[in-house]
């Protein structure tokens, strides 16, 4: 009976946390961006742009937005530690991928870094949101000329988006973690992670 109540007590009332995961090759702007996060939605400080050094483990941020919990897992992106990403792939609800939009001459390691994603099991069905940053620069292209660039076709069959955004000044940010809320809300994958996560309504005891 306990276990019973229990269950639908924690399906209705619990506040959903969704798992979103930064990825991005290095020194696309993934831990400014966290660090951006933590300062427009927390009551912390995020550290200043000048005091955030390559990542070589993880870094968490939790905030709410939207009513909603939002656990961050931002990775490094040397190539070297890009394949510790995919043990994280399979509790994420949502990929946030983080491009610099001023340095073109490396969208060629982002648009493979990106297939390699989504090509991965593990992360089926979950919602991409793919950032063009440091819109702040005179030299960064827009939105649109990142998605011609990466021209990727297996994006048509995934809840997608591609938005400018700058993590120093948070050009487009509230858009971002907006469009994020709302995808992961109905994603068929939240569903799936739920399930798994045991949050499933009731039980027989
Ligand atoms: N102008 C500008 N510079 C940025 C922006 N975001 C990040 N940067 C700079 O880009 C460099 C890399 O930023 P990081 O946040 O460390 O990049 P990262 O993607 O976390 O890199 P790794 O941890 O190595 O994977 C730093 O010099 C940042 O100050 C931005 O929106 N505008
Ligand atoms: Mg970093």
């Amino acid at each position: 009976m306990f276990s019973l109540l229990y269950g639908l007590w924690k399906y209705l009332f619990s506040k959903t946390e969704f798992h979103v995961l930064i990825l991005g090759i290095d020194k696309a702007g993934k831990t400014t961006l966290l660090e951006k996060l933590k300062s427009m939605y927390s009551n912390l400080e995020g550290l200043p742009p000048d005091r955030i050094v390559p990542t070589v483990g993880l870094n968490i941020g939790r905030i709410e937005a939207e009513k909603t919990k939002l656990v961050f897992w931002d990775l490094g992106g040397q190539a070297g530690l890009r394949t510790i990403w995919e043990k994280y792939y399979e509790e994420a609800h949502a990929v946030i991928f983080v491009i610099d939009a001023a340095c073109p001459h490396r969208f060629e390691d982002s648009k493979s870094a990106l297939e390699k994603i989504l090509r991965h099991t593990d992360l089926q069905g979950a919602p991409l949101l793919i950032l063009a940053n440091k819109q702040d620069l005179s030299g960064a292209v827009s939105a649109e000329e990142v998605a011609r660039y990466l021209d990727l076709k297996e994006l048509d069959e995934r809840s997608h988006v591609f938005l400018a955004v700058s993590a120093y000044d948070g050009l487009g940010i509230r858009d971002a973690i907006e469009w994020s809320v709302n995808e992961m809300e109905r994603s068929k994958r939240t569903e799936l992670l739920r399930l798994r996560a045991g949050i499933t309504g009731p039980v027989p005891a």
